[in-house]
């Protein structure tokens, strides 16, 4: 019975606009069971023929005809499933998958049908037995002899049970005995009935077959049969062939991955380097910017305006020079700087404003503070208000009426180590101030500590409740007005647009207030920061630049060294896309490896940096990494792997199979 028929099969090379035939017209038909023989010269066209019934070769004229279906469209799609179905190829020189153990050899054929994988390993098994390898199973083909290599090549070919199974020289590397084990083998194989073409030179070869075909200058010469084809059984086949998988595709990748792994792990430590840079650096800025902010939101609160009066004449003047102005003149708590409740009230009613403190920041001439023989000299007294935060106390709690927050400072003195016992204790106040009329009072006052904050020797203040300060004023005919204000405002996104309302209430024309936060402070130190470090990550960035560079170079290569691997793939089935996902994976596995190495040392750099310098920074992590940072780098090196991947890869799917296969 007829399953392969060529038509007057033309083939010519050019070389630039000369021709060159080589097959001139042959017409041949192959039977099931038969053992074909094809004889000839070297040079007589006996590979150009075996590539075109492969389907390894489109550009010929004439007709190939496959179990009386003729190939018509010899699309490259069609072509890729013929040989995935109907053909397997057996080589001279073996061509194995030299990093793939003898079973997964066998494999990558069966990964190209629909059995399950169980089934596929156990088919594979049967294969091997088959041609009496089993137990050389887990070898890699380079611990095998040539007769042994080329047993496991037949039993790829024969992995996705083939119609036709093509062998070009398959014992031209081998000696007697193994010639005549192959030959034994092949000629099973057509017993089983399948159609067995093989191209040889050696009569000895040729007789072992049913049928010799001689081809001499791209003609048929002579057609000789010696025997009758073997006789075949109609038997289906219980499987159907399909493209190679993602997860086969991945599986090929990593063995290859991990068979390369001393090159892959130095291009991984390239990559590592450079996203351990950029991730450090970027954990340093985070640090470096939580560090100033917590420094100074343990003092007072960001996002908490305080407002005061705009003293300045000159109505142009922005709001940070105005502040200025108000701020030299508030010590002295004159009417000038005094906050009335009229204009309390137009800032209470504005959206967003849930309530308004008021409060006093004076500077008093000889203030001392005393408390049994403990007396101290202090510059400013403050009010507590929204601006402090809970945090700012060490100990005890806000002032209430009455009560006042002591720095550490003064309670270490009070008592060195039992000066937390000082809360709850009264002390005796004394200053001086002027009053409406500018003339100085003396002012005495007993207050009882609530807290005890963090010293601040700067200001080296004492706060205080705001209603015991008032009265004391009031009490001694000094401006009981507040000297500055302080809105709470609804949400923190409203901050901004609340102060700037504030800003600009006028009265009579003239603007009624100048405003300050240290949100706004700490906004242009937060960005320089960012910048810094930004740009810091962007220099360490580079070197990935350079690891780019390396995959791209290292692809190449690898590509190059995996000529011959491409085009026994493509042989045996696989697509153009699939040779360059291959590759696609494989370097996008080599970015994820690296990106886990680079998170593995920046994380350890990270825990080493931070317990250093642990002592100097009052336990604050100066490191820190972000989870952005981590995702980002997996991101960035997936990228890159992409990005490295698409040129070689794409070399890689477009090489022709036969100059693939034939290269050495
Ligand atoms: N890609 C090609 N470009 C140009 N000429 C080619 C190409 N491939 C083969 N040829 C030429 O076609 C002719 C037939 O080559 P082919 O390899 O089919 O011969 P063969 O019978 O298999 O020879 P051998 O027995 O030595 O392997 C040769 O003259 C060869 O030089």
């Amino acid at each position: 019975m007829t399953i392969l028929e060529l038509k007057n099969i033309k083939k010519s090379y050019f070389l630039g606009k000369e021709e060159f035939p080589v097959l001139k017209g042959l017409n041949l038909s192959f039977d099931k069971g038969d053992f074909i023989s094809i004889l000839g010269e070297s040079g007589g066209g006996k590979s150009t023929l075996m590539n075109i019934i492969g389907g390894l070769d489109r550009k010929y004229d004439g007709e190939v005809i496959v179990n009386g279906v003729k190939q018509a469209d010899k699309k490259e799609k069609s072509m890729d499933e013929y040989r995935r179905d109907t053909v397997g190829f057996i080589f001279q020189s073996f061509n194995l998958v030299s990093y793939l153990s003898v079973l997964d050899n066998v494999l990558i054929s069966l990964k190209m049908t629909n059995l399950s994988h169980k089934a596929q390993v156990k088919k594979a098994e049967d294969l091997l037995k088959q041609v009496g390898l089993l137990e050389h199973k887990k070898k890699n083909p380079n611990q095998l002899s040539g007769g042994q290599k080329q047993r496991v090549a037949i039993a790829r070919a024969l992995a996705n049970d083939p119609d036709i199974i093509i062998a070009d020289e398959p014992t031209g590397a081998l000696d007697s005995q193994n010639t005549s084990d192959v030959l034994g083998i092949l000629s099973d194989i057509a017993k089983s009935g399948k159609t067995v073409i093989v191209v040889t030179h050696s009569q000895e070869v040729a007789d072992y077959g049913t049928r010799i075909v001689h081809l001499a200058d791209g003609q048929v010469t002579s057609d000789e049969r010696i025997k009758p084809a073997y006789e075949t059984v109609e038997k289906a086949r219980e499987f159907k062939t399909k493209t190679l998988s993602f997860g086969a595709k991945a599986r090929i990748a990593w063995q290859h991955f991990l068979n390369n792994w001393k090159q892959n792990l130095m291009i991984m430590i390239g990559v590592a380097i450079g996203l351990f840079s950029v991730m450090f650096f970027l954990g340093l800025g985070n640090g470096a910017k939580g560090y100033m902010n917590k420094m100074v939101t343990d003092l007072a609160n960001p996002n908490v305006p305080m407002v005061m009066k705009r003293v300045t004449s000159d109505e142009n003047k922005k709001n940070d020079e105005a502040f200025q102005e108000t701020t030299r003149l508030m010590p002295q708590n004159t009417t000038k700087t005094a906050i009335s409740d009229t204009l309390i009230d137009k800032v209470e009613k504005l959206n967003h404003v849930k309530q308004v403190e008021k409060a006093f920041d004076v500077a008093p001439a000889d203030f001392t503070v005393s408390l049994g023989a403990t007396k101290e000299p202090f510059a400013k007294i403050q009010t507590w208000t929204n601006v402090n935060t809970d945090s700012s106390l060490l100990v005890g709690k806000k002032p209430s009426e009455g009560e006042v927050v002591v720095p550490d400072t003064f309670a270490k003195k009070w008592d060195k180590t039992n000066w937390k016992k000082i809360i709850g204790e009264t002390l005796h106040l004394e200053y001086k101030m002027l009053n409406k009329d500018g003339a100085p009072v003396t002012i005495s006052q007993d207050v009882k500590v609530s807290g005890i904050t963090k010293g601040n020797p700067a200001q080296n203040p004492l706060t205080m409740n705001f209603k015991t300060l008032q009265k004391a004023f009031i009490a001694n005919n000094i401006v009981g007005d507040p000297n500055f204000i302080v809105p709470t405002i609804d949400d923190s996104h409203n901050v901004k647009s609340v102060v700037n309302k504030i800003q600009n209430l006028k009265t009579d024309g003239k603007k009624d207030f100048v405003t300050f936060s240290l949100g706004a402070v700490l906004k242009p130190i937060n960005d320089i920061t960012s910048i810094v470090t930004i740009v810091l990550a962007l220099i360490a960035g580079i070197s990935l630049l350079v690891s780019l560079m390396m995959i791209i170079a290292t692809t190449y290569m690898s590509v190059a060294e995996r000529t011959k691997e491409i085009g026994i793939l493509r042989a045996l089935g696989a697509r153009k896309g699939d040779i360059r996902l291959l590759f696609v994976i494989e370097t996008v596995m080599l970015g994820i490896a690296s990106a886990i190495l680079g998170i593995i040392v920046a994380f350890l750099g990270q825990v080493g940096v931070n317990s250093g310098v642990s002592d100097l920074l009052d336990k604050f992590h100066i490191i820190q990494i972000s989870t952005g940072a981590v995702i980002g780098s997996v991101i960035i090196a997936i990228i890159i792997a992409l990005f490295a991947s698409l040129m070689p890869a794409g070399k890689a799917a477009r090489l022709n199979p036969i100059e693939a296969l034939s290269n050495d």
